[in-house]
């Protein structure tokens, strides 16, 4: 069967499950948007109806739902919804670790359903890592590292992307504390091995060119802000360039975003987190796209958090999920 989608007339033998996010936040309301956006589009929210239908009431919207399971079709004009209970009662804008097993539940399902075929991508709206840490699992950091685990991938790559600009991660949700010791030659290779693969594969560009910033202030400063570059960057970038990736950099971080830098690179690599971020975040915050790189599936993602302050408002923006579904949509088709 083939199902059509809107973004750019294209047809998915496969849906796209959408997973609808910590039940409490924004996810749901966001989720809600979706059919209006991509009324053509074959995708299946995976997460409490119950949730979905009190929030739809909650904010005035008119959006037929539909039961869904793996191997049945979808319901024309509807969004279809794997039923996936909370397991507590929900009230928009009041996290609860009692429903944290459910949204364990629901990442499972979505990914364990790209693995087996079932879903041609995932997307994800925002879970709180502290509510599953407390209820569910004090180990989760995130659906980055959830979903290699769940794929059984060591590494795996962040990038947010906005607009033109591209920025990925070597390492994601790490305390400050733990970043030097976790920038290694091993995980500097493999992280722009993954980048520029996924450049190539699903940006389409032939030859992708990337700036890579220094971890310490003036990227280290011949050594005398730390050696990291010295020890670790340099040398491995060298070798990498050896074997025929462009590569600039190690750069000092607080100089590198400037748009003539940026027109001549493809994308950023950022040592952490909150070196990268804020600047991307500054750059197209509610309209930019999580991705995952390095994963045997689809996975993008929303660019913001689960804002429970908002949940049940109608005032959260729908912008980065339906940018997060489009590009799905596209990389699915492709
Ligand atoms: N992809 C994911 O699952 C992500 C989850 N988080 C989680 O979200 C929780 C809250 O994190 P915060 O740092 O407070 O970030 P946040 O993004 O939830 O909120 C930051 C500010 O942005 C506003 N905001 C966020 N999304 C918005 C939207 N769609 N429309 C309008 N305004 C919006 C919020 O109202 C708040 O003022 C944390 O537990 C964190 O782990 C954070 C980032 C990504
Ligand atoms: N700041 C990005 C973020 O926290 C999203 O993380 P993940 O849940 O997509 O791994």
């Amino acid at each position: 069967m083939s199902l059509t989608s809107d973004v750019g007339r294209l047809t998915l033998e496969r849906p796209i499950a959408i997973t609808c996010g910590d039940p409490a936040g924004i996810g749901p309301d966001l989720v809600l948007t979706l059919p209006a956006s991509f009324p053509d589009a074959p995708l299946v929210a995976i997460g409490d109806r119950e949730v979905l239908s009190q929030r739809a009431t909650q904010l005035g919207l008119e959006a037929p739902l539909s039961d869904w399971q793996p191997g049945q079709p979808l319901t024309p004009g509807t969004l279809p919804v794997w039923h996936t209970p909370a397991g507590a009662p929900v009230t928009a804008g009041q996290p609860d670790p009692a429903t944290a097993n459910g949204t364990i539940t629901m990442l499972a399902r979505a990914a364990q359903g790209c693995l087996d075929g079932t879903f041609a991508a995932m997307v994800t709206a925002p879970v709180a890592k502290n509510v599953i840490c407390d209820g569910a699992d004090p180990a989760f950091t995130g659906h980055t590292e959830f979903l290699a685990a769940q794929a059984g991938v060591d590494q795996v790559v962040m990038m947010l992307t906005a607009r033109e600009l591209r920025v990925a991660l070597v390492t994601t949700h790490l305390p400050l504390s733990q970043v030097s010791r976790a920038v290694t030659a091993d995980s500097l290779t493999r992280t722009l091995t993954i980048l520029r693969d996924d450049l190539i594969g699903k940006y389409r560009i032939e030859e992708p060119r990337i700036l890579v910033l220094g971890l310490n202030p003036h990227a280290g400063e011949g050594g005398h802000l730390g050696r990291e570059e010295l020890d670790v960057i340099i040398p491995t970038l060298d070798a990498l360039r050896a074997q025929g990736m462009a590569l600039t950099g190690p750069l000092p971080a607080d100089t590198a975003f400037q748009p003539d830098l940026l027109a001549q690179h493809d994308a950023v690599l950022a040592m952490y987190h909150d070196q990268g971020l804020p600047v991307l975040k500054y750059a197209g915050f509610g309209e930019a796209i999580n991705i995952t790189l390095g994963l045997p599936f689809i996975r993008t993602s929303v660019d913001h958090g689960t804002a429970f302050d908002l949940a049940g408002t109608g005032q959260a923006k729908a912008g980065s999920l339906i940018a997060a579904t489009r590009l799905a949509l596209e990389l699915a088709a492709t």
